[in-house]
């Protein structure tokens, strides 16, 4: 639950959280348009914008490239994975891999969540199609993906989206069977995830203490998001957004500081980065020094 007190708001430090699909980008593709004078402040302005998404850590790469967000962080798998460029990183103790990222693993390895689906697939005959066991084709036909970047979605670390076949009875039945093994059913755009414990507000809430236990400063902090697995995000910070979604599910955050944009996509996006931070001037910068603290 975000705090009822806010940080200064002329001299906190300032943090964006948001969702990809439907938010930053555009629900069909990534286009993200409407949203590049807005990036282009905050980078100005030293304001971290962290991707929280449940997208993998392999079609986040190229793709913060894309967004220039090479500088922050990003949360992966709804939750599942948090990567960490070098500013974030408590530098003894967070060894960069090969490729030079540091990335925390809050959730449960795929192996576990594979397995745990197997038996209840047996157990409850529960009826799913993960994406993984879609054929490649299905898998772009259904989200518009294309052949390469359908396979870097199957590269699944920590969260396993599938489609539900079954009625509303087996899916309860499922979901209590899942949270025996400590796992959640949670509602994406399109599909059904299964995760560990750890959730896209568990991981926002997360970096916030990591970036007050490196800087030694609450920071101010807005999210933004349109689907029902966002809500906990939402409710993690100070200031949120809710985009319209053209899933027609219901998006309801307990959330005192909430707007909800009249455009949808990176549209809304812009829409609601400026109702809450469109006097840009006093948003302040949240530059962290490279390296990190120890
Ligand atoms: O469930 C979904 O609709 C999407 C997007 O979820 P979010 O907007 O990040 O909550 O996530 C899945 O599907 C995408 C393709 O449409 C894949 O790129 C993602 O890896 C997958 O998690």
């Amino acid at each position: 639950m975000n705090a009822l007190t806010l940080p200064d708001t002329a001299s906190a430090p300032r943090l964006l959280f948001t969702d990809l699909d439907g938010s930053l980008l555009d629900p069909c593709r990534d286009d993200w348009r409407a949203a590049r004078p807005w990036l282009a402040r905050l980078k100005q302005l030293d304001v971290p914008v962290i991707p929280v998404t449940c997208r993998t850590r392999s079609e986040i790469l190229p793709l913060r490239q894309a967004l220039g967000l090479t500088h922050t962080p990003f949360i992966a798998e709804s939750g599942a994975l948090v990567g960490l460029p070098p500013a974030w990183r408590h530098a003894r103790l967070e060894r960069p891999g090969p490729d030079g990222l540091v990335v925390r693993a809050l959730g449960v390895d795929i192996s576990f969540i594979r397995q745990r689906l197997r038996v209840w697939r047996e157990r409850l005959g529960a009826r799913f199609t993960t994406m993984s066991e879609m054929p490649l084709d299905e898998l772009m036909a259904f989200t518009g993906l294309g052949e390469s970047d359908a396979r870097l979605a199957r590269m699944r670390e920590g969260s396993e989206p599938l489609l539900w076949h079954g009625d509303d009875r087996s899916l309860a039945a499922f979901r209590e069977g899942l949270a025996g093994d400590g796992l959640c059913l949670v509602r994406g755009g399109r599909f059904w995830h299964v995760t560990g414990t750890s959730h896209k507000g568990s991981a926002v809430s997360w970096l916030i203490e990591r970036f007050a236990a490196l800087r030694g400063q609450r920071p101010l902090t807005l999210a933004l998001g349109d689907g029902p697995n966002d809500v906990p995000m939402l409710e993690a910070v100070d200031h949120a957004v809710v985009i319209p979604g053209s899933h027609g599910l219901e998006v309801v955050p307990q959330q005192q500081r909430l707007y909800r944009s009249k455009a949808n996509g990176p549209a809304g996006w812009a829409e609601g980065v400026s109702h809450w931070w469109g006097r840009a001037e006093s948003v302040r910068p949240a530059a962290m020094v490279a390296a990190g603290a120890s």
